[in-house]
C-alpha cells in the first residue's frame, strides 16, 4: 500500500530591503487576514510565472508600497517551514529607487533606523536577514 505524504508547494517570494539616504530601512505591516499577519515585513511578494526575481521585486515594491526601484543587489535567501507553510525569501538590498513610499494596499509603512529593527515583531524566518542587516 502506498502512502501519500501532503506536500505543499514551496511559496517563492522576492522580498526588498530598502534602505534610504539616512540608512533607515523600510518596514510595512502586514494586514491581519494575511499569513503572518500583524508582523513587520520587508516589503514583496510572489515570483509569478515568467518573472525574474528582479522583475517581481520592481513590481511587488510599486504596487505595494509604490517605488520604483533602480538597482539592486542580491542579500540573502532563506528557505524557512512555518506550521502552515513553506516560504523560500530570495531578498535583495535596494538602495536606489525613486518615489515616496505609501501603503498602497492599505498598510502601515515606516523608516526605521537600524538600531531600531529589534524592537519589531518580524515572522519567524526574519531573524538572519535582521542579523545581517545589523552586521553591514
Ligand atoms: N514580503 C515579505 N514576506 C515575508 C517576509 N517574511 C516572511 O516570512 N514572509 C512570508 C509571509 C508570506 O507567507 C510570504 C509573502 O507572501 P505575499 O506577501 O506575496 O503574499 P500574501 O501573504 O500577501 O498573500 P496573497 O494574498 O498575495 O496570496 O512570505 C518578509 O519580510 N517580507
Ligand atoms: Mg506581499
Amino acid at each position: 500500500m502506498s502512502v501519500s505524504i501532503a506536500t505543499t508547494k514551496r511559496v517563492h517570494v522576492a522580498v526588498g530591503v530598502i534602505m534610504n539616504a539616512d540608512e533607515q530601512i523600510l518596514l510595512a505591516k502586514r494586514l491581519t487576514h494575511l499569513h503572518q499577519g500583524g508582523k513587520w515585513e520587508f516589503p514583496g511578494g510572489k515570483v509569478e510565472k515568467g518573472e525574474s526575481v528582479t522583475q517581481a521585486l520592481a513590481r511587488e515594491l510599486k504596487e505595494e508600497v509604490d517605488l520604483t526601484i533602480t538597482d539592486t543587489s542580491s542579500l540573502m535567501s532563506i528557505s524557512h517551514d512555518y506550521p502552515d507553510k513553506q516560504v523560500l525569501l530570495d531578498i535583495h538590498w535596494v538602495t536606489c529607487f525613486t518615489g515616496e513610499a505609501h501603503g498602497l494596499e492599505g498598510q502601515e509603512v515606516k523608516w526605521v533606523a537600524k538600531s531600531d529593527l529589534q524592537n519589531y515583531d518580524f515572522p519567524e524566518a526574519n531573524k538572519p536577514i535582521i542579523d545581517k542587516i545589523l552586521e553591514s
